[in-house]
C-alpha cells in the first residue's frame, strides 16, 4: 500500500506541469497525496506523474477508465508502470471490465517486484442529484441503491473500494465493510462555492460518516490563500 500522511487528496484540476509543479510545492509539506484528473492529464501527459514523483507524496490518477475489459486492462498496465497509487475505473464498465482491470494491476506489479496502486471504481458521479440521475440516466430507482449495488460488484470483481458522493458513505460501508476503501469528493468547507457538484458535505462530516479519503479540488485551487485553505481543512480534520 503506498502511504498517505492524510486523508486529504488535492484535486491538481490545472492545464500544465508547471502549474501543477507550483501547487504541489506549495500544499505538498501539508497534503496527504494528489490527484491528477483528465484536464492535467490530457494536457501534461506522464510527465506529471513523474515528476510528482519527486515530491514523493502518491498520486491518485482518476482518469475513469471505461472499455472493454481488455483496453481498460492495457490503460491499467501503462497506469501502473507510471506509478499510480490509486486509479480507478467506472463501475458501469461492468465485472468483468474491473476484474481486468486489478489482475493487470496485479500482474504488472509482481513482474516489476512494486506496490499494487489500489484499483477502484466510479459508482455515481457527484454532480447527479436524484432528479438528473432519473430523467437523463433512465434509472428509477435511489442513487444511494445504485451506489451500493455498484460498491457490492466491485468488491466481487476484487476491486480495492469505490468513489462516490459522502451522502452515500455510511450505506456502503454497511454493505462492504470495513476494510472497503472509500474515497470521497464532492467535499465543500462551509461557506465555499458548491460549483457543479449535488451531493456533498463538509470535511469533517464526511470523516465522520467513515471516508477513508477526501479529494478537494477548486475549495484550494480557488481560494485566495491556497495554502490556507488546506490548512483550515486540515485543522476540521484533526478536530474529529
Ligand atoms: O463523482 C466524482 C468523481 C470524481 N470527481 C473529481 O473530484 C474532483 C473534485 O473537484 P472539486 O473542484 O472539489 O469539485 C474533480 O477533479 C473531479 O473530476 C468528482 O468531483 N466527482
Amino acid at each position: 500500500m503506498h502511504s498517505f500522511k492524510n486523508p486529504l487528496i488535492i484535486a491538481l484540476d490545472v492545464d500544465n506541469v508547471e502549474e501543477a509543479l507550483k501547487l504541489a510545492e506549495k500544499i505538498g509539506p501539508y497534503a496527504g497525496g494528489f490527484k491528477v484528473g483528465m484536464q492535467l492529464y490530457y494536457s501534461a501527459g506522464q510527465e506529471v506523474l513523474l515528476r510528482l514523483r519527486e515530491k514523493e507524496l502518491p498520486v491518485f490518477v482518476d482518469l475513469k477508465l471505461h472499455d472493454i475489459p481488455n483496453t481498460v486492462a492495457g490503460a491499467t498496465r501503462a497506469l501502473t508502470r507510471q506509478g499510480a497509487a490509486i486509479l480507478n475505473v467506472h463501475a458501469a464498465g461492468g465485472k468483468a471490465m474491473m476484474r481486468a482491470a486489478v489482475e493487470a494491476a496485479r500482474d504488472e506489479t509482481e513482474k516489476a517486484g512494486t506496490v499494487r496502486p489500489l484499483v477502484v471504481a466510479v459508482t455515481v458521479l457527484t454532480s447527479f442529484d436524484q432528479e438528473s440521475f432519473k430523467q437523463e440516466m433512465g434509472h428509477s430507482g435511489t442513487i444511494q441503491d445504485r451506489v451500493v449495488a455498484w460498491a457490492l460488484m466491485a468488491r466481487e470483481a476484487g476491486l480495492d473500494g469505490v468513489v462516490a458522493s459522502p451522502l452515500e458513505i455510511a450505506a456502503i460501508r454497511k454493505a462492504c465493510g470495513p476494510d472497503f476503501t472509500i474515497i470521497t469528493p464532492g467535499i465543500r468547507p462551509a461557506g465555499t462555492a458548491i460549483n457543479d457538484q449535488k451531493r456533498t458535505l463538509t470535511p469533517g462530516e464526511a470523516l465522520k460518516q467513515g471516508a477513508d479519503y477526501l479529494v478537494v479540488g477548486r475549495p484550494v485551487t480557488a481560494a485566495h490563500d491556497q495554502l490556507e485553505a488546506v490548512k483550515a481543512i486540515l485543522t476540521e480534520i484533526h478536530s474529529m
